[in-house]
């Protein structure tokens, strides 16, 4: 007699007995992979509504607010008083806000629930930032104070590698400006781009970085709060960083867990539910944010799939792809029971995260002494060819000294003599009066690109023009080209490439715009008269480029 098959087509005794309830192979169903195109909006956690007390305008409604002068004013908890930004570039009298006039705004990043972020460019230091924008203005003073409390935790949190680091932060016209360093992008982002779940090396660079980002946090009393892909920030090393604190509280009761909100439901902790607030929440959402982005599985903000994921049940068909260590770590950080739920501190014990983090080092060392090193290497080929330059004037005349033919010196001779001289006499080098740069018949080859980068650097364009990069070291700045494509910076930011490259990224227009022959005229030894079309130091460059080109 055969043996009756189930809807799924197996025999019943085939089934592994009694794992899971049996409900949950249709709530599996549901667990789907990400969707793209996603607007960022969709990510948006809900709010609660905002319980405010009316508006003390309307209470008092000629009372004088200090907060809604059109002055902009600091915002620190560090140092209470209220003083302006500081900024040599701010004018009061000119009447543009303080932002304005300080910063050049680039483009939109982002928009959350509070604020609208912008890439911005610093007139003061010339580097690239983020600054947060509040979207509406304060409605009254308690909004106001609520608003001014991510300050407050931005403070608190301190600088760690693995969190997002904060500047300052200013209100003006009613409205709070945030000022932090500048990401390539948050994890989400990253991740919808890849359409895909992460290779596992990044996926251990991921929960390194942010295991130490929250063991930061935690160390200090700190409860995130909101740990998802949206509020984790890659930096321009490809470092993973903990970012917007709007919802953390601190556990030591200073502001409470009292006022502590849950955030995204779908990284949300199942005892948050009850109003237990603990570490192990953030250490849950952490789990969630890892189980999403490596395994590009959409995560369920309610039913049967929500309450599966918090029963300790992983979808198989999504997780069997993980390496077996890595399953282990987010089994342990997604223990329903938050009494028995992984601890940071643990989680770095476990010899695959040790591992994982000294691969890790290893690789962001060698990235940052490598940087480094093309620094140094361009400082160096910068100050030679500078030299170079500032000693071919003063040997061009002792060479015209020594040969007895001073008259003839491009250097002495006026530019009428220059031209009315005897050109009987000329010799082989005379022919070519010029310009120093092709008398001595150096090897075109290490000398083109040192030369360009010379008069590159004789006119550094961060000097004078904003929208380039300065050549300091260790900034914030963005590299260049910073174009509208840099999703593709994006992906290669985790690949761990090195943000240093500044003077060698010229395009070749900017090479042949500052090339030697631009020097020639302003040197004024250019002779016009004289046959050398075929000399021309552009087409020396021009030559060159060609045979270096494959
Ligand atoms: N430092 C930064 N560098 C690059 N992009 C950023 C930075 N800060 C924020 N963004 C972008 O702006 C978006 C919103 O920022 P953020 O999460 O801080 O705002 P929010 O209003 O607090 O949002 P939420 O609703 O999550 O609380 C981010 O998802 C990200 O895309
Ligand atoms: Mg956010
Ligand atoms: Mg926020």
């Amino acid at each position: 007699m055969p043996i009756p098959r189930d809807d799924m087509g197996e025999a019943p005794l085939t089934r592994t007995p009694i794992p899971l309830p049996a409900h949950f192979h249709q709530a599996e169903q549901s667990f789907s992979l990400k969707k793209r195109g996603r607007s960022l909006c969709y990510t948006l956690p809900p709010r609660p509504p905002v319980k405010s007390i009316p508006p003390i305008s309307r209470i008092f409604p000629n009372r004088q607010r200090s907060w809604s002068q059109p002055r902009p004013q600091s915002v620190s908890f560090r140092t209470p008083q209220t003083v302006p930004p500081a900024s040599k570039l701010y004018d009061q009298s000119k009447g543009e806000t303080f932002f304005k006039q300080c910063f050049q705004s680039i483009c939109k990043l982002g928009r959350g629930s509070f604020g609208e972020v912008y890439k911005v460019r610093s007139r003061e230091d010339g580097c690239l930032y983020a600054v947060k924008r509040s979207v509406s203005p304060f409605r009254g003073e308690s909004d106001r104070q609520r608003k001014l409390q991510e300050v407050r935790k931005h403070e608190r949190v301190g600088q760690h590698p693995n969190c997002v680091r904060f500047v300052r932060a200013w209100e003006e016209k009613s409205l709070l400006y945030l000022q932090t360093e500048l990401c390539v992008g948050s994890l989400q982002q990253y991740s919808e781009e890849l359409a895909g779940p992460l290779p596992p090396q990044r996926i251990w660079n991921v929960t390194c970085d942010l295991l130490r980002g929250l063991k930061h946090l935690h160390d200090r009393n700190l409860l995130h709060l909101d740990i998802k892909p949206a509020n984790v920030f890659i930096a321009f090393s490809g470092v993973c960083k903990l970012g917007d604190f709007g919802l953390m509280v601190e556990l030591d009761g200073s502001d409470g867990s009292g006022d502590a909100q849950e955030g995204d439901p779908r990284y949300m902790a199942p005892e948050l539910l009850d109003g237990v607030f603990g570490k192990a929440a953030d250490v849950f959402s952490l789990g969630m944010t890892l189980l999403e982005v490596s395994c590009n599985m959409e995560l369920p903000t309610g039913g049967e799939g929500w309450q599966l994921l918090r029963q300790g049940h992983l979808p198989t068909e999504f997780t069997s792809d993980l390496p077996p260590d890595f399953l282990k770590v987010l089994s342990a950080m997604l223990d329903p029971d938050h009494r028995c739920r992984a601890t940071v501190d643990w989680l770095l014990s476990l010899p695959a995260i040790q591992r994982a983090e000294r691969w890790r080092k290893l690789t962001l060392a060698t990235q940052w002494t490598l940087g480094k090193l093309l620094v140094l290497y361009q400082l160096l080929v910068w100050l030679l060819s500078f030299v170079a330059e500032s000693l071919k004037r003063p040997f061009l005349w002792l060479v015209c000294c020594v040969g007895g033919r001073l008259s003839q010196c491009p250097l002495h001779a006026s530019p009428v003599s220059g031209r009315l001289g005897d050109s009987s006499i000329s010799s082989d080098w005379d022919d070519d009066d010029s310009l120093g740069d092709d008398v001595f018949e150096v090897p075109p080859s290490p000398l083109v690109p040192l030369r360009n980068l010379t008069y590159h650097g004789h006119e550094f364009p961060g000097r004078h023009s904003p929208d380039l990069p300065r050549p300091s070291l260790g900034s914030t700045s963005t590299p260049r080209n910073m174009s509208p494509e840099y999703g593709i910076r994006r992906r290669s930011a985790l690949t761990l490439t090195p943000n240093v490259s500044r003077i060698s990224q010229d395009s070749p227009s900017s090479v042949k715009t500052l090339s030697p022959s631009s020097s020639s005229n302003s040197s004024g030894f250019e002779d016009a008269d004289a046959p050398r079309s075929s000399f021309l130091p552009r087409n020396l460059l021009t030559m060159f480029e060609d045979v270096s080109e494959p």
